[in-house]
């Protein structure tokens, strides 16, 4: 049970059609022939469940909000409690969040967030300290671990979300007046674009889709 007069945030994460998703993490399947594709797909909807599965149980999330265009993305983050939104005007990243934080607010929403839905090492406790301490301010954002992407970005009550993310989107949020959220939080800042970066993530603790997928040899990122 959530304390009444403590910020509470809806949580927005964007997904792409499972086709054009995580080419960078292709390397890890294309040895398998046609069965690289499904496990390529599995792996995309793992690291997303994981994400969604751990913001839904962060203190300071009243929700998730899911926007995108993929039945198969819906159907996995349904089934864990978060809500979905289609892609609209489906011209990319940006504009999928401006439509989730606009559908959002339509919604009863006052502080929103955007987070990357490929955090598969986030830990509830991390988000929670980070919408916290974003709270002080109108907007602010958690860079990612080489600190020149970003993981989280929030806005507060009566903010634009105005999200910026694509290349070097720490410096562009923070040029938008975003403030920089220090916290030591690893698993939110390990996003995961590429072989290398899951197995830093492995190394955090990967959540259990995450695992259960990765427990086969074919695999092992280690
Ligand atoms: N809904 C929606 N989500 C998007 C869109 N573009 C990117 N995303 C999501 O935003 C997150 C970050 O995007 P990228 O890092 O560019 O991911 P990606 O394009 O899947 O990865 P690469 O192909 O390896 O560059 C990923 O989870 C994507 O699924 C979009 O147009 N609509
Ligand atoms: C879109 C971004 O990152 P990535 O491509 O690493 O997901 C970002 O950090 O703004």
């Amino acid at each position: 049970m959530h304390q009444w007069s403590v910020q509470q945030w809806s949580v927005v994460v964007p997904a792409k059609r499972l086709v054009s998703a995580k080419t960078r993490l292709t390397p890890l399947t294309s040895g398998l022939g046609a069965a690289g594709t499904a496990r390529h797909e599995e792996l995309v909807l793992a690291l997303l469940a994981d994400t969604v599965a751990a913001a839904l149980a962060a203190d300071a999330v009243a929700g998730v909000l899911v926007v995108t265009d993929e039945p198969r993305a819906a159907a996995v983050v349904g089934a864990l409690g978060a809500a979905t939104v289609g892609d609209e005007p489906d011209r990319g990243l940006n504009a999928a969040l401006e439509h989730g934080a606009a559908h959002a607010r339509r919604t009863g929403a006052t502080a929103v967030a955007a987070l990357s839905s490929d955090l598969p090492a986030l830990r509830p406790a991390e988000l929670t300290a980070a919408l916290r301490a974003a709270a002080a301010h109108p907007r602010a954002f958690a860079a990612d671990a080489a600190g020149t992407g970003t993981t989280l970005l929030c806005a507060g009550p009566g903010a634009a979300l105005d999200p910026r993310f694509g290349r070097a989107s720490a410096t562009a949020h923070a040029a938008s007046g975003a403030v920089p959220l220090g916290g030591s939080w690893p698993g939110l800042r390990r996003d995961v674009d590429t072989p290398a970066d899951l197995r830093s993530a492995a190394r955090l603790g990967l959540g259990p889709r995450s695992t259960d997928l990765l427990s086969d040899t074919l695999w092992s990122p280690r």
